[in-house]
């Protein structure tokens, strides 16, 4: 069953380990620092509960995201339950539950590629994903080696001893002890469970690295240690309206001698599986069809500000800047064109279990798309700002201070809407494009889903250069030098 805010927050409550700031975090449900954001995910748990939404959100009592879809009808409405969260967040929350939700049914569709020799974790993997989905339970994941240590630490230089990536160091009675550090957690504090893993494709001698498991958040040994807050440092909801509130957290994963039970166990000293996993199941493409819908969501968003701004800074009907606006409602366009087309371009699972996923060239190319796309954007809309969301007070507070007030209302406002209007605006524009918060988005978009020199390459080894290649050549076939035209074979 689908749990409720309350009964989220509360699962929070647990001692988990949290650093920030030289501090240990007792409650993230109370502390400035994380509450509102705490509580933003509480309001997508009570969405399901909304009767409004509960068709769209949830099938047989669990959300849609862990459902294994088996047809292109599921797959779209798959994506309507991701529009809902996503648009409640205004896409600026990008690991929501839903996220890892669809890595897990991704495991399910295909539990035979964690089975391999000396390792069988495809019955764990299957039990994985019925934990997450009977208790509703929110995933995360760190499966990013720490920059610098990526290559065997010994052969750089350090010894084994000091390796400070995850890694195998014993076995016990029912289970392993592993130690070492994976970033980068996002929202990994939020979570219920986080997943411990590896994409990157390992050479033969990282066996040691070749694991993955999934634990509570509450394990011992396990921490986090995280990142500045942008939800800590926010002055209130009216100066920082996104940062006080959809700050997900990045997280550095520390696992101190921590003992997995080998139940926890997905893949183990092997990596091929570790690799595999992501890839040969549909986790990774199921990810993409979350991230695509809220990235959608996120450019509508941003449409919309663009939009607000210049009817307040009174420029919008100026033509350059209409056709900036279009420029933008084309990229929203985009965005979207990519989530259809990856789900209508649906391919059936391998191993015959009757799973389908959405198209994979399609959602590899999303990855390209957004993380060019986003910097774009932005900037375009800063250029469309100007200085207003500069020249802001301090704080909102100003606006209800006896002697400056007054001030402030009769010189900070714009033809046909209050100074507190236009101030909530530039503010809200400000924390969306310039902020440090916004900053971090930025680097979000370029670099979930991996760095370029990974993703372009990956778009190559797996594309259909084939076809491309041989049209291109079907029109050299198609002439000689002094010859007469051919007819262009049909292809
Ligand atoms: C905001 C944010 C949130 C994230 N959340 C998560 C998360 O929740 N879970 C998780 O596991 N990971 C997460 N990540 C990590 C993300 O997966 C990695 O940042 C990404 O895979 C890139 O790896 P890297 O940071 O080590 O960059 P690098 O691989 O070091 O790449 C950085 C740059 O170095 C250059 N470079 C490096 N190697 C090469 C090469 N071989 N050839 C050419 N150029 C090269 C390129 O210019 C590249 O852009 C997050 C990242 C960010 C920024």
């Amino acid at each position: 069953m689908t749990r409720s805010g309350q009964e989220y927050l509360e699962s929070l409550r647990d001692g988990r380990s949290i650093w920030l700031d030289g501090e240990r975090v007792e409650d993230i449900t109370r502390h400035p620092a994380f509450r509102n954001t705490a509580g933003s995910i509480a309001r997508l748990y009570d969405l399901s509960h909304d009767s409004a939404h509960t068709p769209v959100l949830t099938r047989d009592g669990a959300h849609r995201a862990f459902a294994v879809p088996r047809g292109y009808e599921d797959l779209v409405a798959r994506r309507r339950a991701y529009k809902v969260w996503a648009e409640a967040g205004f896409g600026f929350l990008g690991r929501t539950p839903d996220y890892m939700a669809g890595g897990a049914a991704g495991f399910a569709a295909a539990p035979e590629v964690f089975t391999t020799d000396g390792f069988d974790g495809a019955a764990n993997a299957l039990a994985y994903h019925r934990r997450l989905a009977d208790g509703d339970l929110y995933p995360t994941f760190t499966i990013t080696n720490p920059q610098g240590a990526r290559t065997p630490f010994d052969a750089a230089g350090g010894t084994a001893e000091d390796d400070p990536v995850v890694r195998v160091v014993a076995e016990k009675d029912g289970g392993i002890v592993v130690r070492g550090a994976k970033m980068i957690g996002t929202a990994a504090v939020f979570g219920n469970e986080v997943i411990v893993g590896t994409i990157e494709p390992l050479a033969p001698r990282d066996v040691d690295r070749a694991v993955c498991f999934s634990i509570p958040v509450d394990t011992p040994g396990l921490s986090f240690i995280s990142r500045v807050s942008y939800e800590g440092r926010a002055r209130s909801v009216f100066d920082n309206p996104l940062s006080s509130r959809f700050d997900e957290n990045d997280a550095l994963l520390v696992c101190d001698d921590v003992f997995v039970p080998w139940e926890n166990v997905l893949t183990y000293r092997n990596v091929d599986a570790s690799f595999g996993m992501w890839w040969r199941t549909p986790a990774y493409v199921n990810f993409v069809h979350q991230a695509a819908t809220r990235f959608w969501t996120k450019l509508e968003f941003l449409a919309g500000l663009a939009i607000l701004l210049t009817k307040s800074n009174g420029t919008y009907e100026l033509p350059p800047v209409t056709q900036a606006i279009g420029r933008l409602l084309g990229k929203v366009a985009q965005a979207k064109a990519f989530v259809l087309a990856a789900e209508a371009s649906h391919v059936e699972v391998d191993g015959g279990r009757g799973g389908v996923m959405p198209g994979k060239d399609i959602s590899f190319a999303q990855r390209i798309m957004a993380g060019e796309l986003y910097p774009q954007a932005v900037q375009e809309i800063k250029l469309l700002a100007g200085g207003g969301v500069i020249q802001l007070p301090a704080s909102g507070e100003d606006l209800l201070h006896p002697e400056l007030g007054p001030l402030v209302r009769r010189y900070m406002r714009a033809p046909g809407a209050s100074s507190e209007d236009r101030i909530k605006l530039l503010k809200l524009a400000w924390d969306a494009l310039g902020s440090e918060f916004a900053s971090r988005h930025e680097q979000y978009e370029r670099f979930y889903h991996g760095a370029p020199h990974v993703y372009l390459m990956q778009q190559v080894w797996e594309g259909d250069t084939a076809s491309c290649e041989q049209l291109a050549q079907s029109c050299l076939d198609g002439y000689t030098l002094g010859g007469e035209p051919k007819a262009p074979d049909s292809r």
